[in-house]
């Protein structure tokens, strides 16, 4: 029988990578009458035609229709030609696994193309995330949800406590929207943050971590370690940028992870890892499966390393060890990874781990297709021994158990010890990621009150993993590891799969205690238990791969889905307020730009209109001023007395000084008006600063006592007037003089003059015509030579006696003609205004340049707050369609059932 076995189904090390693939689809073994049932036949022409896909993949262009294809299902046990139960009874297996199959692959099929959807999903965001940093949310959810949604994801959170629980469904959209900044006291009723309150807050700024987005997001969730620093506050100190590029990370390492699940999904190869706490008899545990005694069992902790056992078909027959060296990446075909050891090393390996981390173990099996895990003929298994957890393996063995391609973990715990808090912990770790958790109580036979015991360990379990609670008849095990015969060694050339009865030989106990007719009672129950634990494992692993290996895509993807579609609500809320907020910020914009821009105009005007008046005023002012001193020096009081006739040139020096002192005096008082004028036209200007750029005015320091600092004495040099002595004898102004006091009606008699009162003009002309009167003409007559010599020393004397009076006048009109040649009068009239022009064009122009830049600023402001306004659109836009997408994917990928029983599977083996 065995023998027909082997021509009909596939051999031990038949199937290699050399067979193709396309040789590999399901074939169906015929039994009983030998030909295929009409069922048979139908369900093999559907798995022929259904590649997996159906004719629904066409987009996926990633997805490789060949891989789909599944592997034939092997007979499973030998066959008696004409023992038409069995034959009856093998073919309602192959139905069922054809079933099984078909039912495996359309979920598969699903999950792949959801994989690739959310690939696409996230390369979407990640780009998004690149022009629109997005938002990473602080959320707290309103106490006041109703959980009437169980949750797909299986959060840590949600196995510590049952109150926290709150079913992402339960609130769609995150209740409170809030900034981590603000969250404290802010808030507290169940609606979404209001986009009133949005707009009432500053720009956004970046997201925030907060203890509950913690428990919230679970893939995309950022890993913000520094010191001692909480993440939150982290957060704070992190730009928009930052996170937004942290975020980008995260998004990156999913897409590798949902790539490499997709290949997972797509592999036929399972891994199962046996891991627990230390002693607690794991490497007997994975010798009782093998029913060989390969890894070493210790009684004190022995295993330091994974010791991954295949089957050695899988290293073309040959059993041996492959110590994979530290940092290597194993590969088979490259020694250079690994060293060869012969099995019997293995216990020094094992031990001593200073070189390596891990092993490969490939072993023959002893065991049939139908009893053996690693040589099933559907699936290749491997079995991963792990190091007992501690403090140092922990961490290690929980990054190992996250590995994508582990689809089943098995955690061996000591009836004796119950779970330990490393164990917990590892357990709340791993149920997060795989939801189902395989639980081996070894060591039972050394319990005396099993039924406490039992009752203790699954109240236990129900905390820890309420999933595999609810399966615990399937998933937890209460055995003796230990009870188990094994063989020390394989067969020689022996090639497994000689029976189920049979095992390795060896002279261990028997294999099978069904065959010990003497076995103890106890030692059968103890088998029989273990036995029910394999047939489990083995539903688990092979009738139910659909959950260990589909699951965890499953899982990772309503993980990343939630996430996703958390953010993307977030976002589009963000979008929203932050497009309300530009909209508004526009609104104001547009017209401060249009008046900044007015202001600029008639600023500009006004500064040269209050310049040029200014210098106007100034110059006619100086103008008028110097003209009228220097047409008045002579008649005003020059503080010179006269010191008489022999000091008459010092006395003109002295009044040619103090004249033209007198006109300095007047340049300087004009510039001390000028200076006035100044200061307040700066002012006038700083006004206009102010109340146009506010606080963006910056004002010029402006010292008005450095303003006309010329040395007065310049003028003095720059006049040069001679005293001639026809200045002392002007008379033209005692005729100006004698003109004016006729006018007056004070003539003057030359008695007067004689008097010697120095008053009066001409009047001693009139005084002589009087006397010539009275004296007659021929008196006159005989006077006239010595009157006329008196009256020349009375005119002389008079004249020198007008000198006080007369030179001023007449040094007064040399100078000013001299200032009227040099043109005196305009110039200084002119630099004082052209000095007080320069002057206030500075802060003009100063506030022409912040006028100007003032409208730039603004100008620009517009540009980018638009340019905002425009990717807050698309934003908005794109992370609405996001929530859709996420929503309907999810929808999809929540309808992969792979909770219910598989059709078929319970028909082919609950016989
Ligand atoms: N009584 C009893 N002893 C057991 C059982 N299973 C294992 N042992 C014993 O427990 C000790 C530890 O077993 P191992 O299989 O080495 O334990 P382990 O978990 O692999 O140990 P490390 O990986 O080194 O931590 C050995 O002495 C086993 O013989 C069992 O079911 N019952």
């Amino acid at each position: 029988m065995s023998q027909e076995h082997k021509a009909k189904g596939r051999t031990p090390g038949e199937r290699r990578d050399n067979v193709p693939r396309a040789s590999n689809r399901p074939q169906y073994m015929t039994v009983g009458s030998g030909s295929t049932s009409e069922s048979a036949a139908r369900l093999q022409a559907l798995l022929d035609n259904d590649s997996g896909y159906g004719g629904s993949v066409a987009g996926d262009s990633n997805w490789n229709p060949t891989l789909t294809e599944d592997r034939p299902t092997p007979v499973h046990s030998p066959m008696i030609r004409g023992e038409s139960s069995e034959a009856a009874e093998n073919e309602r297996r192959m139905q069922a696994s054809a079933i099984h199959q078909l039912w495996y692959n359309q979920h598969r099929v699903a999950l792949a193309r959801s994989i690739n959807r959310v690939v696409d999903l996230l390369k979407g965001l990640q780009e998004e995330n690149a022009v629109w940093p997005a938002t990473y949310p602080s959320v707290q959810r309103a106490e006041a949800s109703s959980p009437t949604v169980s949750s797909p994801r299986r959060s840590l959170t949600h196995t510590q406590s049952t109150t926290e629980v709150l079913p992402r469904e339960a609130s769609p959209r995150p209740s409170l929207l809030q900034r981590a900044q603000t969250s404290v006291g802010e808030g507290t009723s169940g609606e979404a943050e209001s986009s009133k309150v949005a707009e009432e807050r500053p720009a956004p700024e970046p997201r925030l971590v907060s203890p509950q987005i913690a428990q919230e997001f679970s893939i995309l969730k950022l890993d913000l370690k520094l010191g001692a620093l909480h993440q939150t506050e982290l957060v704070h100190s992190l730009e928009k940028n930052s996170i937004a590029s942290l975020l980008d990370g995260k998004i990156s390492s999913s897409i590798r992870h949902l790539l490499s699940l997709r290949e997972r999904i797509e592999d036929t190869s399972s891994k199962v890892l046996v891991t627990g706490d230390l002693n607690a008899g794991k490497s007997t545990f994975c010798n009782a499966l093998l029913r060989r005694k390969i890894l070493p069992e210790d009684q004190q902790p022995c295993t330091s390393i994974f010791c991954e056992v295949l089957d050695a078909r899988e290293n073309a027959g040959v059993e041996e060890v492959h110590a994979v060296h530290k940092d290597a990446v194993y590969n088979r075909h490259d020694e250079s990874t690994y060293d060869v050891l012969a099995l019997e090393d293995l216990e020094k390996l094992v031990t001593d781990n200073e070189h390596y981390n891990q092993c490969k173990v490939y072993v023959r099996d002893v065991r049939s297709i139908d009893e053996s895990l690693l040589n099933n003929g559907v699936v290749d298994i491997s079995i991963i021994d792990a190091p007992g957890l501690n403090y140092d393996t922990t961490k290690t063995t929980a990054v190992f158990a996250r590995q994508e391609e582990i689809d089943v973990v098995v955690f061996v715990v000591s009836a004796a010890n119950h779970f330990t808090m490393t164990a917990r912990e590892f357990i709340w770790a791993a149920a997060a990621e795989k939801a189902y958790i395989f639980i081996v109580v070894n060591g039972y036979d050394t319990i005396k009150d099993k039924e406490r015991c039992q009752k203790m360990i699954l109240e236990q379990v129900s905390g820890l993993s309420p999933q595999t609670s609810k399966e615990s008849s399937e998933l937890v095990h209460f055995v003796s590891s230990n009870a188990i015969p094994t063989g020390p060694s394989p067969p020689p050339g022996g090639n497994g799969g000689s029976g189920s009865a049979s095992g390795g030989g060896g002279d261990g106990p028997d294999f099978d205690g069904h065959s010990d007719p003497k076995g103890k009672g106890k030692d059968k129950e103890k088998i029989r238990d273990f036995e029910n634990l394999e047939q489990s494992l083995r539903r688990f692993v092979l009738e139910k791969r659909a959950r260990s290996k589909l699951a965890p895509a499953k899982t990772y993807l309503l993980n990343v889905l939630g996430d996703v579609h958390t953010l993307a609500q977030v976002n589009q809320e963000v979008a929203q307020s932050e497009l309300d907020r530009v909209t508004k910020e526009l609104a104001e914009l547009e017209p401060a730009l249009e008046a900044s821009k007015k202001a600029k105009a008639e600023v500009s005007d006004d500064i040269d209109k209050t310049i040029e008046d200014t210098c106007k005023e100034i110059y006619s002012h100086t103008r008028q001023t110097l003209t009228t001193t220097i047409a008045d020096a002579a008649g005003a009081d020059l503080g010179v007395p006269y010191p008489g006739l022999l000091s008459a040139f010092q006395y003109a020096e002295d009044i040619k000084e103090a004249i033209l002192s007198q006109v300095s005096t007047s340049v300087a008082n004009c510039e001390e008006h000028a200076r006035t004028k100044t200061i307040h036209g700066v002012n006038s200007i700083k006004q206009l600063g102010i109340l146009h750029l506010g606080d963006e005015y910056t004002e010029l320091s402006f010292r008005s006592d450095m303003m006309f600092r010329r040395k007065r004495d310049i003028l003095a040099k720059q006049i040069e007037v001679e005293t001639e002595l026809w200045d002392f004898f002007d008379f033209s102004t005692l005729l100006q003089k004698q003109e004016k006091m006729a006018g007056t009606g004070m003539a003057m008699t030359v008695a007067t003059v004689v008097g010697g009162r120095m008053m009066g003009g001409f009047g001693w002309v009139d005084g002589a015509l009087g006397i010539a009167k009275i004296a007659g003409s021929h008196n006159l007559r005989k006077l006239a030579v010595p009157g006329a010599f008196l009256c020349a020393i009375a005119a002389v004397y008079y004249i020198l006696d007008q000198i006080p009076n007369s030179l001023p006048q007449r040094l007064s009109t040399k100078i000013s003609s001299q200032l009227h040649s040099i043109d005196y009068v305009h110039s200084n009239s002119d630099r004082i205004s052209s000095s007080v022009r320069k002057i206030l064009r500075t802060p003009a122009n100063n506030l022409r340049v912040g006028l100007q830049r003032s409208v730039e600023q603004l100008g620009s402001k517009r540009e980018d707050t638009r340019k905002i306004k425009g990717e807050s659109e698309i934003a908005r836009k794109y992370f609405g369609n996001l929530v859709v997408q996420s929503r309907e994917i999810r929808g999809a990928v929540e309808a992969v059932d792979l909770e219910g029983p598989a059709p078929g599977v319970a028909a082919a083996y609950d016989s």
